[in-house]
């Protein structure tokens, strides 16, 4: 099994160090006739040993040949560790339709082959491992609520042999209330972890960012201490987007092999209060089917549907005044900014950068929703808004790249904006081209990447969604800090998700 996903992640075999290593000899024979040879993204094991007479008789048959191959994805390899008792490597292996389990290979090594054998198993290691860091500590929390009360179950069952297997030093706390998540992380001490783990939906890495935002030190807090998610909740866009899997084992395993990606986070202010978003913040119909549903619960998923065909057929508006900061206006030129992104090198914060960074959180570059408006904002009319979405990751929920042209760090949100009163049919049209990713390019589709923003509802009485919690309905401003947060992503560039069409 080589990679689990098809998103961008690149091969970290591919960088330029493996050509570099696997010029030295790249095989190392153990048991005599085992051979181990390290190739360009697999470990190619290939056993000649004679079997037992128990394996070689196949219902009364002899077996043709005692020969057997088998390929490892480099990605796959957990460790690789010799020890008195011999050299062990530990690997992830395709488990359940789309789950993994870890695996072991064990070959006795002999006093004489022992230097051999740890050069090799160093070899091994660099390539399997490319930038990733090993050994990461975690800090992982679990909401035992999350995945209908199923987290604290997966996470033990899936998740915890991968990072035991991966020898990460992992260190398990249960949330115990909402908010909990917050209160933890402020606390935190951010030299002891490298990354904090939230077995749960996407409110807990919510409330993790703002944990960190809350320390005095916030800017170093969250450009040190990585935020990963190991999906146990009912929306797990934060392990869509950055393991490209609603997959607890899969997910693990993409911790471990997880790559630092500096990431923006968006500020929101309201009244006097400050907190951090990482993924979206929704006002009008979606925002209203995802949190004003809540009394069809008992529906389960399809209670978003429900309530958003409902809304649909009712064609509701949801006036708001709103102004934006807008950076790119045009698809084309939004589309031309997505390719350039992806073709440029990954971001990545020097261990100097981390360390230099400011102290508390960033300054609000355009001041808070009590100030004035500033002047150069496109002032958009919100008379006949039907859906406002802002995004800073590219999938929302499962299957629904909402926000194709989003990437992690260019300090810019992406804006969709659709007016109430395009007809029904249009708006059921929508729902069907996000799978196929024709959403970006419907006409009435208005996609801004922006800066910064400010809403304010008309109405009394709504919901606004920030990162799928609910907040305050009244006057909103957002401003995107750009590569401010850390996660840990599988490409270490853009998210798993297709990118606008050409
Ligand atoms: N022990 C707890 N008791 C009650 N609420 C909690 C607890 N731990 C976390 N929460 C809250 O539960 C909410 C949902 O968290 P989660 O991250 O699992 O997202 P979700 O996808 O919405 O989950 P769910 O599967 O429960 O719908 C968050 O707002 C979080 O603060």
């Amino acid at each position: 099994m080589t990679s689990p996903s098809n998103g961008p992640s690149s091969n970290h075999a591919d960088q330029p160090d493996s050509q570099r290593l696997l010029q030295h000899d790249s095989t190392l024979t153990v048991a005599q006739s085992v051979s181990l040879s390290i190739g360009g993204d697999s470990l190619l094991v290939v056993d000649e040993r004679p079997k037992s007479k128990d394996q070689r008789a196949c219902c009364g048959l002899l077996a043709k040949s005692s020969k057997t191959t088998h390929s490892i994805g480099l990605y796959n390899i957990l460790d690789a560790d010799l020890s008195p008792a011999g050299l062990t490597i530990t690997y992830a292996q395709a488990a359940t339709k789309d789950g993994i389990s870890v695996a072991a290979l064990e070959y006795p090594i002999s006093e004489k082959e022992k230097a051999n054998a740890q050069t090799w198993v160093s070899q091994l290691l660099d390539l399997a491992y490319g930038e990733a860091q090993r050994y990461k500590r975690l800090k992982v929390l679990i909401n035992p609520f999350g995945g209908k009360g199923a987290a604290s179950k997966s996470y033990h069952k899936h998740a915890a042999p991968v990072f035991a297997a991966a020898r990460c030093v992992v260190d398990v706390q249960q949330t115990t209330h909402r908010g909990h998540a917050t209160e933890i992380v402020e606390q935190i001490d951010i030299d002891a972890y490298d990354a904090i783990v939230c077995c749960s939906g996407d409110g807990l890495p919510y409330e993790v960012f703002n944990g960190l935002g809350k320390k005095p030190n916030a800017g170093e807090a969250l450009a040190k201490v990585a935020v990963a998610m190991v999906p146990c909740g009912s929306g797990n866009a934060m392990a869509w987007n950055l393991c490209g899997t609603g997959n607890v084992s899969v997910a693990a395993l993409a911790i471990v092999k997880g790559l630092r990606t500096p990431m923006d986070l968006v500020s929101l202010t309201q009244g006097n209060t400050r907190t951090l978003s990482f993924l979206s913040q929704s006002f009008g119909v979606i925002a209203e089917s995802d949190l004003g549903t809540d009394n069809i619960r008992w529906m389960g998923a399809h209670r978003f549907t429900y309530g958003f065909l409902v809304r649909i057929m009712q064609r509701t508006v949801y006036p708001c005044d709103l102004a934006i900061k807008v950076e790119i206006d045009d698809k084309r030129a939004i589309k031309d900014h997505y390719n350039t992104y992806a073709h440029n090198p990954a971001p990545r914060r020097s261990p100097e950068e981390t360390a230099g960074q400011s102290k508390g959180l960033p300054e609000l570059r355009y001041g808070t929703v009590q100030d004035d408006l500033p002047k150069d904002w496109e002032v958009i009319p919100g008379e006949e808004m039907g859906n406002f979405y802002a995004g800073k990751m590219a999938i929302v929920s499962k299957d629904t790249n909402f926000f194709p042209a989003s990437v992690p760090n260019d300090g810019l949100m992406d804006i969709v904006t659709i007016n109430g009163t395009i007809p029904r049919t249009t708006t059921l049209k929508m729902m069907t081209a996000i799978p196929e990713n024709e959403f970006f390019d419907m006409p009435d589709v208005k996609i801004r990447k922006a800066a910064a923003y400010r809403l304010v509802p008309r109405q009394k009485e709504g919901y606004i969604s920030v990162d799928g919690e609910s907040i305050p309905f009244e006057a909103l401003q957002a401003e995107v800090h750009k590569g401010l947060g850390t996660v840990l992503s599988k490409s270490g560039h853009l998210y798993e998700a297709e990118g606008p069409r050409p």
